[in-house]
């Protein structure tokens, strides 16, 4: 950063620049005469933003990129620093010349005198605070939008909406240790969608998709808001059922079973396909079982539903 002079001697006005718009020029041009003119190279770091001073932009301008990544631009007549000049803090921004550039530099001190002499300066201070502030809380908002879809993105099936395997896997040992220590029951439901491969092979994938996507809503309609519905695998989904003992999660793979057997299942509005079944395996957590032994009773549940026929439930 080389010094090329003070503001007294240099061409620039006032008027230019943002912070003292308006306010009482001829007593800020005299406050302002000593001050620093410095140049910044293009491409080159501003040093010393760990002391307390505002930098105006004269010419060129400046890109500031705060610690979490965003970059805004300061552009001419615009200034940078006014919150360290404030709160005294480190300006921990990382500030780079994106053009050669010439920087107006008026120290803390000076800062605090001019606002205390002029109502102006300190309106136009206020003014672009506030600015600042409403452009951080939108980002602040964008930001916790964002972070709720990849959220989301991250716990949910694409194709069913359904809870994925990374949900199940951090979820399921959870609700075991809960139910184990409440003493209370826990089941599972296991299903997988009959002939599937047939179906595929008949219909084509997209709309196997479409059964696949119509299953998954006809098993999440049925449950309560307490039951949760997984994509465990293919075409394979998993019910888990809080605080339901076998007898009372049984009832519930019925309904499920029948309502399945009758949804109508549509391929791009045209023609109805035919109907699909599923077979339903029930398990109930036991006093010495863990997640996997809860998953593999599930299973072979399933299994045998397969083995007796299919489109039904077993235990
Ligand atoms: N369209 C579509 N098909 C899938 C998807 N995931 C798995 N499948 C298909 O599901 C079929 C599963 O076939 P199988 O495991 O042989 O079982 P099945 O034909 O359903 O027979 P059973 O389970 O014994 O009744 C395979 O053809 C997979 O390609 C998917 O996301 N979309």
């Amino acid at each position: 950063m080389e010094h090329i002079g003070t503001f007294g001697a240099s061409a620039y006005r006032i008027g230019e620049l943002q912070l003292f718009r308006d306010a009482d020029e001829q007593h800020i041009a005299a406050a302002l005469a000593q001050c620093a003119i410095v140049r910044l190279a293009d491409g080159k770091r501003l040093q010393d933003t760990f002391r307390a001073r505002l930098y105006i932009v004269l010419r060129g301008a400046l890109a500031e990129a705060a610690a979490d990544g965003t970059i805004s631009k300061i552009l001419r007549g615009e200034s940078v620093g006014e919150q360290s000049v404030l709160d005294e803090a480190t300006n921990l921004a990382d500030i780079t010349a994106v053009d050669d550039t010439e920087l107006l530099v008026i120290e803390a001190d000076l800062v605090w005198q001019l606002i205390d002499k002029s109502n102006g300066v300190a309106r136009n201070l206020l003014r672009l605070l506030s600015f600042r502030i409403r452009a951080a809380s939108a980002l602040l908002r964008r930001r916790q939008k964002l972070g709720e879809f990849y959220r989301q993105l991250s716990m949910n099936d694409g194709l069913t909406g359904l809870y994925n395997r990374a949900w199940l896997n951090d979820m399921l040992p959870k609700m075991v240790s809960t139910a184990l220590r409440a003493e209370g029951p826990l089941s599972l439901v296991m299903i997988d969608l009959d002939h599937f491969k047939r179906f595929n092979d008949t219909h084509g994938h997209l709309a196997g998709d479409a059964a696949l996507r119509a299953a998954a809503g006809v098993i999440h309609a049925a449950l309560r808001p307490s039951d949760y519905a997984v994509r465990y695998g293919g075409e394979e989904m998993l019910v888990i059922l809080p605080d339901t003992s076998e007898n009372l999660a049984r009832m519930v793979a019925e309904r499920l079973c029948q309502r399945l057997r009758k949804a109508v299942i549509f391929d791009d509005m045209r023609l109805p396909l035919p109907q699909l079944t599923g077979s339903f395996g029930v398990a109930c957590l036991g006093a010495d079982m863990d997640e996997m032994q809860l998953l593999a009773a599930a299973d072979s549940a399933l299994y045998r539903a397969k083995e007796a026929g299919r489109d039904r439930v077993s235990l």
